[in-house]
């Protein structure tokens, strides 16, 4: 099949011990535990709870570190206590984290100063320095991603238990190698023991290819992301080859349209999806259609066009009279300086200050509360013009 975003390993056999050893290394989580962020996250498909995901575009080997791991978790806690209250029901808070090393690229090779080298494509895969030795896909990352996920999980699982608090891990499930490594056969089925759940991204959706019928086949909750080129057609083929039996909580729809299309493209998909008798979990990502190159080169963010997708996403979803089911998000609990806006504004000078991503633009510690604030606004109205 067809798989698109794959690396090119130059060096197969080493490719394949890594893989074997992959093979035996422990499961991060349980199938149950799986099992139990499903039924989680059928209570959003009813209607009565709300999902946050949210945590780098890309993590990093380097930025596994206690401070920075305790702060994107306690950010995520503090935007779920905020959107909890106003929406007057409980949060399903998801990390991407513990697992997110492996991204999409829109061009496969990168040109400086007339050099051309293989594209970062997250540490899972290579490192970001522009050397000829970083670029090249090393097959021994597999394993140190699944160790970094490891540690990373055990922080967290410490910081839950200690919060008395459920959170879960999430990833994109892209580089089919470490994906495949790490599902495991169970009496149920198939489940991908890497994280609870993984989601396929805009760039590899399509319902003939490799990654559509990879999660086809896992037990876990999975989730698809879904851009403005997205046609009702493909909306209803992903329904019917990844939840057939229409199992509330499997499967959830990332909506990541742009603030500009969010209006004109989602009803129709929302409209038809739920004609069709699927309740699937609507999600909104307000990040990654708002993304543009500011003056020095940056990819930025505006957090007043992130706000105004998301209030495009309500506004939808009050006209259908179906559920907002919550906000999938890049962001950080450090002061990073990558996305403009905010109460402590960001504005274009400062981005060079604080500017630290390995890939997209994330929300600061501040600008993340902010649109938790505003999320929790419009959970509030949605609450109003429900009753
Ligand atoms: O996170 C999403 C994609 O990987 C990212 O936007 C791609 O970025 P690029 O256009 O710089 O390759
Ligand atoms: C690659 C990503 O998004 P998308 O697939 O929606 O472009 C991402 O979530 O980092
Ligand atoms: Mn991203």
């Amino acid at each position: 099949m067809p798989a698109a975003q794959q690396p090119e390993w130059p060096d197969r056999e080493a490719l394949a011990e890594a893989v074997a050893e992959l093979g035996l290394a422990p499961s991060l989580v349980l199938p149950e535990e799986c099992d139990t962020l499903r039924d989680r996250l059928a209570t959003v498909a009813r209607g009565e709870a709300v999902v946050l995901q949210g945590g780098d575009c890309a993590e990093t080997f380097d930025g596994a570190r206690e401070e920075q791991i305790d702060a994107k978790f306690r950010t995520l806690n503090q935007m779920a206590a905020v959107v909890a209250e106003a929406a007057v029901m409980p949060v399903v808070t998801i990390g991407r984290m513990a697992g997110q090393y492996a991204k999409p690229r829109s061009h496969a090779h990168e040109t400086r100063d007339g050099v051309t080298l293989p594209a970062y494509r997250g540490d899972l895969v290579n490192a970001s320095a522009f050397t000829p030795e970083s670029r090249t896909p090393q097959p021994g990352r597999l394993a140190r991603a699944h160790r970094v996920s490891a540690t990373t999980l055990n922080l967290l699982r410490a910081l839950a238990a200690h919060s008395r608090t459920e959170f879960w891990t999430s990833h994109e499930a892209l580089v089919l190698e470490y994906e495949h490594a790490l599902t495991r056969g169970t009496p149920s089925g198939p489940y991908n023991l890497s994280a609870h759940t993984v989601w396929v991204g805009e760039r590899t959706r399509r319902p003939g290819d490799a990654h559509i019928d990879y999660v086809a086949r896992i037990r876990n909750p999975i989730a698809v992301k879904v851009g403005p080129t997205t046609t009702p057609d493909d909306a209803l083929a992903l329904v019917d080859r990844l939840d057939p039996e229409r199992e509330p909580g499997r499967l959830t729809f990332v909506a990541r349209m742009g603030a500009d299309a969010v209006r004109d493209v989602l009803p129709d998909l929302v409209a038809k999806v739920t004609a069709a008798g699927s309740p699937v979990v609507w999600v909104c990502d307000p990040m990654h259609g708002n993304t543009f190159l500011a003056d020095g080169g940056f990819k930025t963010r505006r957090l007043d066009v992130i706000v105004d997708e998301l209030r495009g996403f309500f506004e939808v979803h009050r006209a259908l009279g179906t559920h907002p089911g919550g906000v999938h998000t890049e962001l950080t609990g450090d002061q990073v300086t990558e996305c403009l806006g905010g109460t402590y504004p960001v504005t274009p000078a400062d981005l060079p200050t604080r500017y630290e991503t390995a890939c997209d633009p994330r929300l600061n510690r501040g600008q993340s509360l902010d649109l938790a604030r505003a999320l929790a606004d419009l959970y509030a109205e949605h609450q109003l013009s429900r009753r």
